[in-house]
Parts: C-alpha cells; sequence; structure tokens
C-alpha cells in the first residue's frame, strides 16, 4: 500500500452545481488514519463532500489539499448500475485493479487469486461466477467492498455504504473497514445511522450545507448542534446563486463559528 503522508486540508471549499452551492467555507484537517462520519439532514452536502474528496467534483472556490486520485477509493452511494451490469462476480471485483493492469495489461493467475482471496475476505467464497444481477443488496455490497479492499487505496470514502444492508453484513463490513484503519488507511464515511457513529467513529463532521460542527463524535453529536443544523438547513433555497456573503439563501458566511470538538488529530 502506498503510505499516505500528508494530511488532508480542507481551505474554505466552497462546492455546489453551475455555481449553485451546496456546501459553503468548509475548511478542517484530517490526519491520516483518521476514522471520519460525515452527518447531517437530507440534502446537506454531505455527498457532493465526498464526490470533491474524490475527485469528481471540481471546488466552486476553496482547496483540498493533500489528496491524490491514485490514493482514493470511492465506493458512491449503493447504484442499480452495479447490479444491472452484465458481468459476473469476480470480473466486477477485478474493476479494483484497473489501476495495476490497465486496460491494455494482461489479467493474470495472481491477479486472478488476489480478487478470490478478497472476495473470500468478504465472505463471497463460491460466487465468483455468479452475475451481479443475482446477488442480494448485501451480498452485492460485499461485493462492491472486496474492489475496495484490491484498490488497496490509502484514503478510503464511503457513501452510506451500510443502507439497505443486514446487521450481520453491517457487522462484517464495518470489521473490514476497522481492518483498513489499524492498517493505516484514512477512512471518510457519509452515515446516517448515529448510534453507529457513536460507537464505531472516533471523528465526526456535522455538515447542514456549511460545517456545523466537527472533531470529537460525542462532543459533535449534542442535541444543540442537531438543533443548530436543521436550522441552518431549512432556509437554504436550493437555486441559491453564487456564495456572497449576505445573498439570500446563499447563506451568509460563518453565521455561526463552526464548533470544533476538537483541532483534528487522531
Ligand atoms: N448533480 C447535481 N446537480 C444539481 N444539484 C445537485 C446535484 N447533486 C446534488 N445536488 C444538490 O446538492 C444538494 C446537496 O446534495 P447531496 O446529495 O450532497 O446531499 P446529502 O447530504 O448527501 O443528502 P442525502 O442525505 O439525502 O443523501 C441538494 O440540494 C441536491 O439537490
Amino acid at each position: 500500500m502506498t503510505p499516505v503522508t500528508r494530511t488532508i486540508h480542507l481551505r474554505d471549499l466552497t462546492l455546489g452545481y453551475e455555481r449553485h452551492p451546496a456546501v459553503h467555507h468548509l475548511s478542517l484537517q484530517i490526519t491520516p488514519g483518521a476514522l471520519v462520519a460525515v452527518v447531517g439532514p437530507n440534502g446537506a452536502g454531505k455527498s457532493t463532500l465526498i464526490k470533491a474528496l474524490a475527485g469528481v467534483l471540481t471546488p466552486l472556490s476553496g482547496h483540498i489539499e493533500g489528496l491524490q486520485r491514485e490514493h482514493i477509493a470511492w465506493l458512491p452511494q449503493h447504484s442499480e448500475l452495479d447490479a444491472s451490469f452484465p458481468i459476473d462476480v469476480r470480473g466486477m471485483v477485478a474493476t479494483g485493479l484497473w489501476r495495476e493492469v490497465g486496460a491494455l495489461g494482461r489479467f493474470t493467475t495472481a491477479h486472478r487469486q488476489r480478487c478470490d482471496a478478497a472476495l473470500a475476505a468478504v465472505g463471497l467464497s463460491g460466487f465468483e461466477a455468479r452475475g451481479l444481477d443475482t446477488l442480494s443488496g448485501g451480498q452485492l455490497q460485499r461485493a462492491r467492498f472486496a474492489r475496495l479492499i484490491l484498490q488497496d487505496a490509502p484514503v478510503v470514502l464511503l457513501d452510506e455504504p451500510f443502507a439497505a444492508v443486514d446487521q450481520r453484513t453491517t457487522a462484517d463490513l464495518l470489521a473490514l473497514m476497522h481492518g483498513w484503519q489499524s492498517q493505516g488507511r484514512t477512512v471518510i464515511a457519509v452515515l446516517h445511522d448515529i448510534a453507529q457513529v457513536r460507537e464505531h467513529f472516533p471523528q465526526t463532521l456535522l455538515l447542514a450545507r456549511e460545517p456545523v460542527a466537527w472533531g470529537a463524535t460525542a462532543e459533535v453529536l449534542t442535541d444543540a448542534n442537531w438543533a443548530r443544523a436543521q436550522s441552518l438547513h431549512e432556509p437554504f433555497d436550493e437555486r441559491a446563486g453564487e456564495c456572497e456573503a449576505g445573498a439570500p439563501g446563499a447563506g451568509p458566511r460563518h453565521p455561526h463559528p463552526i464548533t470544533t470538538a476538537l483541532e483534528a488529530t487522531p
């Protein structure tokens, strides 16, 4: 695994679509090996942030530093696309090796063995030749985690990885995630299950189009911070223009200071 030697810095980051901001003025730093949850109301900008970290959404303003695309493994929100793709389980999982194998590279016996080992690690031995469309939702999510294993990236981005997944599968995938962290990887996950966040994630970012609180999970997930997240989120205008101080719907620049429960040390 390529070690990450750099801290991830988000500097006054504003993200959006066609100049309409969805996340405003986010500044924080994430140290290598951190296990970070991103939470907030629906539409708070969590997936938008993950897409920007993954490098598929260019910031409207501000900067992301310390992240390179080849250092990232990204699990987007569960999509029907994976399931409908006419490919078998091993073939889908093997796409996790594309950086190594490349478009013209040869898929060797060693690659095949690594695919099968990754499938074994997620409890899918024996499923190698099955079509993706024959898998249950939980089995498909296990296969997507097997692909992440093969990507072998120092930074793992997970967007609602346990949505619509049963308890047993969630427990197995959480164990894998903890294993990644103990190997020194940074894991950043969008989650809705707050009990799960409290139990498994030492650090949390509470987002409501702008950062509400960031730091130690117990200090971030307070009733007061949730109330503030709701109150900040509700007045936002979906069609707000560019992010300007005082612009209607754009959100004033830092109307409240971000609650920083701790500086971002693991
Ligand atoms: N491709 C897009 N084009 C235009 N607007 C978008 C696009 N994707 C997201 N948005 C808008 O950006 C805002 C933030 O969306 P985002 O998906 O990041 O929220 P979220 O916090 O992940 O929500 P949820 O918890 O419901 O998944 C929303 O208002 C959404 O409508």
